[in-house]
């Protein structure tokens, strides 16, 4: 699965109300009734807040949230150890038909290395990556890589939950169904110990 490489380019909130407002003339809408007036503009701000992290590649979300604390004595003893942060809620938007993702969990873990990072870095870190225009699989990848930039380690393990609503509201309406999707990299993926560990923590 291609990793994100983020575009670079901040987002131009005037050309988005400019489109928007062409897409409710289009579907057959007047932008100008009272209801939607501001609407073109709300869309805008919406996308600002939801696909923030477009212009942004792995690396630099890795470097926004590379808050570690380390502790030499400690990590000796956790070299075994897993850390798991299990069931946490984000959104994205799937890039096929610009639709939500919703009821998503990531679950994520990793056994530290030479780093510790803080909890809340991990939720921010799938936060960020579903804030861009994605594929469930590639969601999964995007967080491994952030987090093992992060950690400095290859041992990272995702699995993500969710349900689409391109699949559940339209085209084949499936509602209820939910899709998972895991990743696995480095000791995770060659050690069906640490593997049965993961799982039986997930269950
Ligand atoms: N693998 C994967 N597929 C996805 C994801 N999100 C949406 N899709 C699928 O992307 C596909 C796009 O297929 P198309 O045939 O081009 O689109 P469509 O005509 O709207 O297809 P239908 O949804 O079957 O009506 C659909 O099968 C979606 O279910 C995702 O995160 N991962
Ligand atoms: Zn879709």
């Amino acid at each position: 699965m291609p990793l994100f490489k983020g575009l670079g380019v901040p987002m131009d909130k005037e050309k988005i109300i400019m489109h928007v407002r062409g897409i409710l003339e289009a579907i057959g809408e007047d932008p100008d009734r009272e209801g939607l007036r501001d609407t073109p503009a709300r869309v805008a701000g919406m996308y600002q807040e939801v696909f923030a992290s477009i212009h942004l590649s792995n690396e630099e979300i890795a470097r926004q949230l590379d808050v570690t604390f380390v502790d030499e004595l400690e990590l000796e003893e956790m070299h075994e150890d897993l850390v798991l942060m299990k069931d946490i809620g984000f959104f994205s938007y799937c890039e096929h038909h610009i639709a939500l993702m919703y009821n998503m969990k990531a679950t994520v873990a990793y056994v530290p290395k030479s780093k510790v990072i803080g909890l809340s870095k991990v939720a921010r870190a799938v936060d960020m990556v579903g804030k861009r225009l994605q594929l469930q699989e590639r969601i999964g990848s995007d967080i491994a890589h952030v987090l093992s930039l992060i950690l400095d380690t290859e041992d990272v393990a995702v699995v993500v939950e969710a349900e689409h609503s391109c699949m559940t509201t339209r085209g084949i309406r499936k509602p209820g169904t939910r899709t998972l999707t895991t990743t696995f990299r480095g000791r995770f993926k060659t050690d069906p110990d640490l593997k049965n560990k993961f799982y039986a923590l997930y269950k």
